[in-house]
């Protein structure tokens, strides 16, 4: 497994402001909007291309484009719905299948609810998109069961990441032959007692959409 994190002062700017208790709730959607456009440029630097010739009002010459199928973009539910948009600025042709996963607050295991995937992910490439990698149950069980579907190249863009999923993630990925990246915005201190990322934002999805 691959860990990248996107050091640049615009997405320190932003996740800055994203952390920020008073940061309202649409500024926080617009942020993490902008934010994931940001780290996208980063996570899509092995997307798949191909040559293709095309002529120029000046001269025949080739370029590339993306392969077919499109990547497949999956947000897991809810918080990484709110990074979705970000995601399709750069890649409108792709793609978008849907996980929704919910972490138990007492056990911190996750469970899945919702699944909405194409029939055939065999050989697909694939964007999980997550704001928050905490004790990275979440994460190991969507790209576990994309795996399972046959995606063989995984890139999950998160906004935050905490030292202990990380190193989760690592050692249950060991065996997995698929290819994973994980692109971050930063990785933070550590997790509290309540298995949330110190400093942190809180939690995404209330900030995204409201307390449930
Ligand atoms: O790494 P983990 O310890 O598994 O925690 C991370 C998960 O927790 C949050 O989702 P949550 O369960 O709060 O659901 P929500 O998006 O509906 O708020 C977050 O968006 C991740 O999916
Ligand atoms: O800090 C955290 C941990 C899990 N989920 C969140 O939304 N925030
Ligand atoms: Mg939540």
């Amino acid at each position: 497994m691959q860990v990248h994190v996107v050091d640049h002062p615009l997405v320190a700017h932003k996740l800055t402001v994203l952390r920020e208790a008073t940061t309202d709730s649409p500024t926080f959607r617009r942020l993490t909007e902008e934010l994931v456009t940001l780290l996208a440029y980063e996570a899509t630097r092995e997307v798949r291309v191909e040559a293709t010739d095309i002529t120029t009002p000046v001269a025949p010459t080739t370029g590339v484009r993306l392969t077919s199928p499109a990547p497949l973009v999956v947000p897991i539910l809810r918080a990484g719905l709110g990074m979705l948009e970000g995601m399709q600025r750069l890649l409108p042709t792709a793609e978008v299948g849907f996980l929704g996963m919910i972490r138990n607050e007492e056990t911190l295991k996750a469970e899945t609810y919702a699944e909405r995937l194409p029939e055939d992910l065999s050989g697909r490439q694939c964007y999980l998109l997550d704001p928050m990698l905490a004790t990275g149950g979440t994460l190991a069980m969507a790209i576990d069961f994309l795996v399972r579907r046959g995606i063989d190249h995984i890139t999950a863009v998160t906004l935050l990441a905490a030292p202990e999923g990380v190193r989760r993630l690592e050692k249950e990925l060991e065996h997995v032959d698929v290819p994973v990246t994980i692109v971050t915005a930063a990785i933070d201190e550590r997790l509290d007692e309540n298995g949330y990322i110190v400093p942190g934002l809180g939690d995404a999805g209330d900030r995204l959409y409201g307390v449930v």
